[in-house]
C-alpha cells in the first residue's frame, strides 16, 4: 500500500480523530494542515524553515507545474521531492480545480477540459489520463483524482451531472495510474450542497477501494454553516480507517469545526497569501501590520507566540519592512502565519488526546474573537 492510515483515537466529545498516515516519505500526524507550495515552493519559505515550524506535508499544484517548468522536466530532475529539496510527504492536486478557476476555460467535455494557459494563453487539454500522467511524473506521495468541482450556487441537475462525470473520471484515473503501490490516489466526493447528491457521490466514489478520500465542492463561497452542515451528513459515512481530506479549507475556525466533524487533512493558501500582504493571524485575532497604529508599536506580532518572527522583531519593524517593500516583510509574516496554523493543529491534536476538544474550541474562539 502506498500509504497506511493508523487510527489512534476517536474523540469522546465529537467526531474528531487522532491518526497517523504512514507514507514513503515519512509519517504524518493527523489532524494536519498542509502549507500550499503551488509552484514547487511554499512562497517565501525554505524547506529548512518549513521543517523548523514542523510542517509535515506540503501541497503542490499540478496545473502550474505542468505549464511551468513542465512535468517532464521535473521527472528528469528526479521528481518533485528532489527538484524542490523537500524529503517529507507531498500531495498534488489534479489541476482540475485550477483549470476551472484560473485557466481561460475553453470547454468541458466527457473527454476532459480544453483551456488556455493563464501564463501565455497557449492552448492545452487536461483529462483524467493527462492529469494522472503529470502526477505520476511529479511523484507526490498522495495524488488527487481529476474531478469537477461544481460552482456555488449550482442547480441540482448541474450538480448531479457533474458528480456522475466525476465518478466516470475517477475510474479513468484509476486505470491510468502507473504507480498505485507508491503514490496513493485519493477519490473526491462531490454533490454540492444537496444531501441526496452527496450520498449518491459518496456511494459511487467509495465503491472504488482507494487509500483515502477527499470532500470536494466546499469552500467555494458557501456560508460556513452550510459547509459544516454538508460535513455533518457526509464524513460519518466515510470509512473510519482512511484519511479524510477537506480541500481548500484553512481559516482557524473552519479548521477546528472541520476536525470536530471528522476531517483529518486540510490545505489552504490563506496563511501564506494574506501573510505576503501583511496580515498576521495572531492568538488575539488578525493584525494588519501596515496600519499606522503599529508605526511605534515595539511589541511582537503576537505576544503569545514563540516563533522566530515573534521572538526577534517588533510590529514597528515589520510594518517598516512592508512600507519599504522589503522582501523580508513577506518572509517574516508568512513564517509566523504558518507557525500559527501548524501550532493550532498541534494544540488540536493534544486536545483530542485529552478528550477536551470542545473546551479547546470555546477557549480559542473567546481569545480569537469568534462567536460560537
Ligand atoms: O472540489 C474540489 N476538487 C478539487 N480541488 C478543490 C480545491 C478547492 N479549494 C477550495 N477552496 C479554496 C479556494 C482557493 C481558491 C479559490 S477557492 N475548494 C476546493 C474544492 C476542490
Amino acid at each position: 500500500m502506498a500509504i497506511k492510515y493508523e487510527l489512534i483515537k476517536v474523540c469522546k466529545q465529537s467526531g474528531a480523530r487522532l491518526g497517523k498516515i504512514h507514507t514513503p516519505h515519512g509519517v504524518i500526524e493527523t489532524p494536519i494542515f498542509m502549507p500550499v507550495g503551488t509552484q514547487a515552493t511554499v512562497k517565501a519559505m525554505t524547506p529548512e524553515e518549513l521543517k523548523k515550524i514542523e510542517a509535515q506535508i506540503i501541497l503542490s499544484n499540478t496545473y502550474h507545474l505542468y505549464l511551468r517548468p513542465g512535468h517532464k522536466l521535473v521527472e528528469k530532475a528526479g521528481g518533485l521531492h528532489k527538484f524542490m529539496n523537500w524529503d517529507k510527504p507531498i500531495l498534488t492536486d489534479s489541476g482540475g480545480f485550477q483549470v476551472f478557476s484560473l485557466g481561460d476555460l475553453r470547454k468541458i467535455s466527457e473527454e476532459g477540459v480544453e483551456f488556455r494557459s493563464h501564463i501565455d494563453g497557449s492552448k492545452h487539454f487536461l483529462s483524467p489520463e493527462k492529469a494522472i500522467e503529470i502526477e505520476n511524473s511529479l511523484g507526490a506521495d498522495i495524488i488527487m483524482a481529476f474531478d469537477e468541482c461544481a460552482p456555488y450556487p449550482a442547480d441540482r441537475q448541474y450538480v448531479k451531472n457533474s458528480l456522475e462525470r466525476t465518478t466516470r473520471w475517477l475510474k479513468r484515473c484509476i486505470d491510468a495510474h502507473k504507480y498505485p503501490e507508491r503514490q496513493a490516489l485519493f477519490g473526491i466526493i462531490q454533490g454540492g450542497m444537496y444531501k441526496d447528491l452527496r450520498h449518491q457521490s459518496l456511494n459511487e466514489i467509495l465503491s472504488f477501494d482507494l487509500p483515502g478520500y477527499a470532500v470536494g465542492g466546499l469552500s467555494v463561497g458557501e456560508p460556513k454553516d452550510l459547509m459544516y452542515e454538508v460535513l455533518e451528513y457526509t464524513t460519518p459515512l466515510m470509512p473510519k480507517d482512511k484519511p479524510r481530506y477537506l480541500m481548500g479549507v484553512g481559516s482557524p475556525d473552519c479548521l477546528i469545526e472541520g476536525v470536530i466533524r471528522g476531517i483529518d487533512m486540510f490545505d489552504c493558501v490563506h496563511p501564506t497569501r494574506i501573510g505576503r500582504n501583511g496580515t498576521a493571524m495572531t492568538s488575539i485575532g488578525r493584525v494588519v501590520i501596515k496600519n499606522a497604529k503599529y508605526a511605534e508599536d515595539f511589541m511582537p506580532l503576537d505576544p503569545n507566540c514563540d516563533c522566530y518572527t515573534c521572538k526577534s522583531y517588533s510590529r514597528a519593524y515589520i510594518r517598516h519592512l512592508f512600507k519599504a517593500g522589503e522582501i523580508l516583510a513577506s518572509r517574516l509574516v508568512t513564517y509566523h502565519n504558518l507557525h500559527f496554523l501548524l501550532n493550532l493543529m498541534k494544540e488540536i491534536r493534544q486536545a483530542i488526546m485529552e478528550d477536551r476538544l470542545l473546551d479547546y474550541r470555546r477557549e480559542f474562539f473567546q481569545k480569537y474573537g469568534y462567536t460560537l
